[in-house]
């Protein structure tokens, strides 16, 4: 007999408990208590939460902001500087008032914390990005929590990951977590921000990819940085690696239990797409490209419905600086992204072959080249 969507969503949620390998991440604005110094017992509870559920046989990775905030505590700045150097101090004061009172809170259960501070750049470095990987599981083996963050310190303007919901969902990329946990200070994703529109309604579950669902997301508050516009986002790339994003009031009463005994809190986004494999992740996670590829008609076509590589003869320009085994965007003649895709021809080769037929290439070059301009396996259709 067929469910009706209600049974449906129940059944969604009580499958909850089965899924191994949660990626929980807490937002500033929470973990600060709107900005008065570290939320330490809400951090408590959260942690007593999690240890239970890694003695229910569940993995953690915890994705923590709050550095920005307790730092700028720490200094007794009331307001969010806007220099990036005072930024980076305040982080690099407040890591240190995150991770001890992550240390001090799972040492209650006798778990050990590992800080796991990342930049962009270790996410798009094949090496490092694999390096990363092997550490994290290495450490969930361990059965210590990993407590992940930006590495502010280092990072500039155009490198940063900017909101932590994207480093969430590029953990849960990167462990293949099956649940995304993002924990704010509302109830879950309304119809519309119910700082401005008391009277929208709680949503319960949508798909990650549904641009509906993306059109009721609005910016953030004055702590945190993404607002829902940036969970929803991040839900959609959780789902590359197959991952349900939840996104859950952490002021709810036991919340982390309560989702995984099955109970509707928050908002459940179902991962809507068949998973891609993990090099095809790494390659989509790339936020920022080296260059851009502009693409035909014909050529979109291909991609989009013919899952085929990319030749040269539908490439009709080549922008930025990029070198072969570089990761470039490919968009169409309107400059919307298509796809990305680890690219096999430098910037100036990439020129000379432009709009190109395949037995043309050797003579453009000066050399026998590869066929393809991207071929399919390392190409992802965004
Ligand atoms: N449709 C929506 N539903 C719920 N909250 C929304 C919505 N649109 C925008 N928001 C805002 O997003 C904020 C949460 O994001 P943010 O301030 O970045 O917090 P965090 O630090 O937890 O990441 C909420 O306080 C809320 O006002
Ligand atoms: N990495 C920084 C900023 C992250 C941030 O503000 O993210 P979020 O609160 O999730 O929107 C921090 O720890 O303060």
């Amino acid at each position: 007999m067929a469910l009706d969507s209600q049974q449906q969503i129940q059944q969604h949620r009580t499958r909850l408990a089965g899924k191994k390998r949660w990626v929980i991440k807490i937002g500033s604005a929470l973990l600060t208590n709107d900005g008065q110094g570290l939320n330490r017992e809400g951090m408590q509870s959260w942690v007593d939460q999690m240890a239970e559920l890694q003695r229910q046989g569940h993995d953690i990775v915890l994705v923590s902001s709050g550095s920005v905030a307790e730092g700028m505590t720490r200094l007794g700045w009331s307001t969010r500087p806007e220099e990036l150097h005072q930024l980076q101090a305040a982080a690099a004061v407040g890591q240190m008032g995150l991770v001890q009172a992550y240390e001090t809170a799972f040492g209650k259960h006798d778990r050990l914390t590992a800080q796991v501070l990342l930049t962009h750049d270790d996410l798009s470095n094949r090496t490092r990005y694999l390096n990363a990987r092997s550490t994290l599981r290495t450490l969930m083996n361990l059965g210590v929590v990993p407590v992940v963050n930006e590495n502010d310190t280092v990072v500039t303007d155009e490198i940063c990951f900017g909101d932590n919901d994207t480093l969430g969902a590029l953990v849960a990329n990167l462990v293949e977590a099956d649940v995304l946990v993002i924990l704010t200070d509302q109830q879950g994703l309304f119809t519309a921000d119910p700082r401005s529109s008391p009277d929208a309604k709680l949503v319960l579950e949508g798909r990650a990819s549904d641009p509906a669902i993306a059109a009721m997301a609005g910016g953030g508050g004055v702590l945190g940085r993404g607002g829902m516009v940036t969970k929803v986002r991040a839900a959609s790339l959780a789902a590359r690696s197959g991952a349900e994003t939840l996104i859950v009031g952490g002021r709810i009463d036991a919340v982390l239990t309560r989702l995984r005994n099955g109970e509707l809190l928050g908002t459940l986004l179902l991962a809507d797409r068949e998973p891609v494999a993990a090099r095809k992740q790494w390659i989509a996670g790339h936020l920022q490209t080296r260059g851009d590829l502009i693409l035909d008609e014909g050529a979109v076509h291909a991609l989009r419905n013919g899952h085929r590589s990319l030749l040269p003869i539908g490439v009709v320009a080549a922008n930025g600086r990029f070198e072969r085994g570089e990761v470039v965007a490919c968009k169409n003649e309107r400059g919307e992204l298509v796809a990305k895709g680890l690219v096999n021809y430098s910037r100036t080769e990439a020129n000379k072959i432009l709009r190109t037929p395949s037995s043309g290439l050797e003579l453009a070059l000066g050399f026998v080249a590869e066929q393809e301009m991207i071929h399919r396996d390392n190409l992802v259709v965004i």
